[in-house]
């Protein structure tokens, strides 16, 4: 298994590209399936999601083929097979997204119970309900949902909490169902808005994205179309929070600064002088420590829970002292276990985290955990004095394009070491 070695001190400077979002093209490339034309799809992020996707959808039968790393071509065929088996997709949440495409067109899908980060029980109950409620058949048995249905039919979906990839998979499978679907208490988030945008690029009639209340009169069929996947507004704010932890000066650019304002705000609460383009932002911190923030996660449009770990990183070296509060999941404070092994100081009560800051962490050997928990020890390390070691990074590649390449464009001493057999894990 690779790792990554970073010895910390430099502060970031200079200008990185945003790369595509994973949870954008995620939904957007399980979308394809739907389509009955060449899709093209362009700001496709080089992750091992993405390359688990595609195998998994290239497995049932799909024609598609990944150009210049980063432009997906999706070129109109039946499939061969409708299920998305455990081995393949046990690493990756967003392969239950298949599920609602799957039933929409062709009826029948069967989906192994999916993987993904640890963080929490993360149960579907509302992909099923929303989909047994437009009339498809669902069992679960053997760690997989087993779907079937004639044609699905609109109704009208009342989701008991905000759920992503539930508003997805329902949005999905309304596009091609018979009637109208009306989504309430629908998630915000600027994916489900791509998402919903590459749909109506393919012919769907939807309503209200980005709004709690999603509309959709399914259609008959949907075409192809080009498109082009949003920024990656978690990758941006990682870098951002990097350049405020090192007192750094930062711009990243090819991103989407409206899709950021809870974190911008908290960056500036820290003491950033930040400056937003069109399509970039920049974040100068003037050699400044940051001042510790109070946090609190929430859906969309409030403060991100994809961005906690980072800000978790920035609470532990700054001034004065910050309390994170997750009401997203129920089990994702495992990166500050690994801080405090760093120096941090860092009490758990519940589901919050109270973070008095320390003047310098110290490097230490440290286990990522998951995703986002490997950002922010990253982040830890880039500040940390020594070299530290971050094991397991395997699940920062599921969701960082090419990090440690970002990184040492900005000045940061970051490199890969390659684990035995290497090359796989990326
Ligand atoms: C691929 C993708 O886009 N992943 C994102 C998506 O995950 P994901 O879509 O899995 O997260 P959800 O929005 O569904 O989860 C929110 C909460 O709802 C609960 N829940 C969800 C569905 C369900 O059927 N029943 C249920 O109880 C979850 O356990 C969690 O506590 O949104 C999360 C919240 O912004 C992000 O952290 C993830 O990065
Ligand atoms: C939790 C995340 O990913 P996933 O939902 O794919 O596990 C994430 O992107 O932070």
């Amino acid at each position: 298994m690779d790792k990554l070695l970073i010895t910390g001190g430099a502060p970031l400077q200079g200008q990185v590209r945003a790369s595509g979002a994973k949870n954008a093209a995620l939904p957007i490339l399980a979308a394809t399936l739907l389509a009955d034309a060449p899709v093209t799809l362009g700001n496709i992020p080089r992750l091992r999601d993405i390359r688990t996707t595609l195998e998994l959808l290239g497995r049932m039968g799909a024609s598609l083929s990944l150009e210049d790393g980063c432009r997906v071509k999706v070129q109109p065929r039946e499939l061969t097979s409708f299920a998305a088996p455990y081995e393949l997709v046990k690493t990756m949440r967003a392969s239950i997204l298949v599920l609602g495409p799957l039933l929409a067109r062709y009826g029948q899908a069967d989906v192994s119970l999916p993987g993904g980060c640890a963080i929490g029980a993360r149960p579907v109950n509302l992909h099923i309900d929303g989909l047994r409620a437009m009339g498809a058949e669902i069992h679960v048995e053997g760690g997989y949902i087993r779907a079937r249905a004639q044609r699905l039919h609109g109704a009208r979906l009342v989701m008991d909490l905000v759920s992503v990839t539930g508003t997805e998979n329902l949005l999905m499978a309304a596009s091609l169902a018979d009637g109208e679907t009306l989504i309430e208490n629908a998630a915000r988030e600027p994916e489900v808005i791509d998402l919903a945008e590459f749909l109506i690029a393919l012919g769907a009639r939807i309503e209200g994205a980005g709004t709690d209340r999603i509309h959709v009169q399914g259609v008959e069929r949907l075409g192809g179309a080009r498109y082009e996947v949003m920024p990656d507004r978690i990758e941006t704010g990682t870098f951002l929070v990097g350049a405020a932890m090192t007192g750094g000066c930062v711009t990243v650019t090819h991103t989407r600064p409206d899709c950021l304002d809870a974190v911008l705000q908290k960056l500036r609460e820290a003491g950033a002088e930040i400056t937003v383009g069109t399509d970039s932002i920049r974040l100068d911190m003037q050699g400044r420590r940051p001042r510790a923030v109070d946090i609190h996660t929430a859906p969309h449009p409030a403060f991100p829970t994809d961005m906690q770990a980072q800000f978790c990183a920035l609470n532990s070296i700054a001034e004065g002292v910050g309390t994170i509060t997750e009401t997203i999941f129920e089990n994702r404070f495992m990166h500050v276990l690994e801080m405090q092994r760093m120096g941090a100081d860092i009490r758990i009560e519940g589901n919050v985290a109270i973070c008095r800051g320390v003047e310098r962490l110290t490097a230490a050997p440290v286990m990522a955990t998951d995703l986002r928990a490997s950002a922010g020890l990253v982040l830890a390390g880039l500040v940390a004095s020594g070299e530290t070691l971050i094991d397991r990074i395997y699940h920062l590649d599921r969701g960082y394009d090419n990090i440690e390449a970002k990184l040492s464009s900005l000045g940061a001493a970051i490199r890969r070491i390659p684990g035995a057999g290497t090359g796989a894990n990326r």
